[in-house]
């Protein structure tokens, strides 16, 4: 099957004196894992329900396949809504079922397709259970089981790892993983930054309705503040402290960890450090994405 990228272009959408979104431009290629985060409120969830839409956007178009999204389109899209919108009578395999069936499957191919889901997601023990009397873990995976049955082209998924123990994350993971492998685009909010970041292809940081940054997360980091750590076990207290564009963050034991100002050249701390005596350790880290996004956020608040 061939795959297709879900666009959004310049999707904005108000309540009434509030600007939710302002022009939100991103796409989700095939077979890539799109990471969208932002604070609380910035527009995550209203994104994701315009593109299934629950929601209609004041201006702007959610494309797939370079065409306007209509209700058939909708049908190939796998949503996991925030409000887990399930129904709580409704036993496991039968809800899956019914999903699937609504989704046009025959009622063999939705009864397999449950059943393979079911298993793959450990919910084997469970699917003759009322959805409701499951805990919110299991009731989690049952969502995404909802939003895979119908085995769809591309996948939105609103925080599907809240609330997830570590195995349950594991399984979450490779599942989103290899439907990205199979061709099909993948894009979900979540506010588990290292997890972010370690899973996804590219990602989307919206703040206040606006994409302030996307791209692969080594993108975003490059030129941004690196750190250094230096082991130098004769280098004397506050050694790197006089150094141009260079901020000490922390000096325990013999090892001192500094941040270069953008365009300032290591090889002056290495110089420095050296003329302390021997050195040991000498290693660069680029900022991780929840310093990015720590940036990201401060600077645009500043910027107002
Ligand atoms: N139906 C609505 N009516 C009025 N305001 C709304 C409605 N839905 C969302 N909002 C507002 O729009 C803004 C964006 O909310 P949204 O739920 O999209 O944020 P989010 O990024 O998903 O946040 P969170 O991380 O907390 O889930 C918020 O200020 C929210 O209060």
């Amino acid at each position: 099957m061939q795959h297709h990228a879900l666009e959004l272009d310049g999707v904005s959408k108000r309540f009434g004196n509030l600007v939710a979104l302002d022009g939100v431009s991103f796409e989700v290629r095939p077979g890539e894992l799109f990471g969208f985060v932002g604070s609380n409120g910035a527009g995550k969830t209203t994104a994701m329900r315009i593109v299934l839409g629950v929601l209609e956007a004041d201006s702007g178009e959610v494309r797939f396949d370079g065409r306007p999204v209509t209700h058939e389109t909708r049908t190939r899209i796998g949503y996991m809504p925030e409000e887990r919108g399930l129904y709580p009578k409704m036993k496991v395999l039968d809800q899956l079922v019914y999903l699937a069936q609504l989704h046009g499957m025959s009622s063999n191919e939705a009864h397999q397709s449950a059943q393979t889901w079911i298993s793959r997601l450990g919910l084997a023990d469970r699917r003759g259970d009322e959805v409701q009397k499951l805990s919110l873990g299991n009731q989690q995976r049952v969502q995404l089981a909802a939003a895979l049955v119908h085995n769809p082209d591309v996948l939105v998924l609103d925080e599907p790892f809240s609330g997830l123990d570590p195995i349950a994350v594991d399984v979450m993971s490779s599942v989103l993983r290899e439907k990205a492998a199979a061709g099909v685009p993948v894009v979900f909010s979540s506010h588990q930054l290292d997890l972010v970041e370690r899973l996804c292809d590219r990602v989307g940081i919206i703040r206040a309705g606006r994409i302030v940054a996307c791209g692969a997360v080594a993108e975003l980091t490059e030129g941004a503040a690196t750190k250094i750590t230096v082991t130098a076990p004769l280098a004397p207290p506050g050694w790197a402290a006089e150094l141009s564009g260079v901020k000490v963050l922390s000096q325990e034991g013999d090892t001192t960890v500094v941040e270069l100002a953008p365009g300032t050249d290591d090889q002056t701390v290495l110089k420095a450090a050296l003329a302390t005596g021997p050195v040991r350790e000498f290693s660069r880290t680029h900022p991780s994405l929840a310093e990015l996004f720590r940036n990201v956020v401060t600077d645009q608040q500043e910027a107002r």
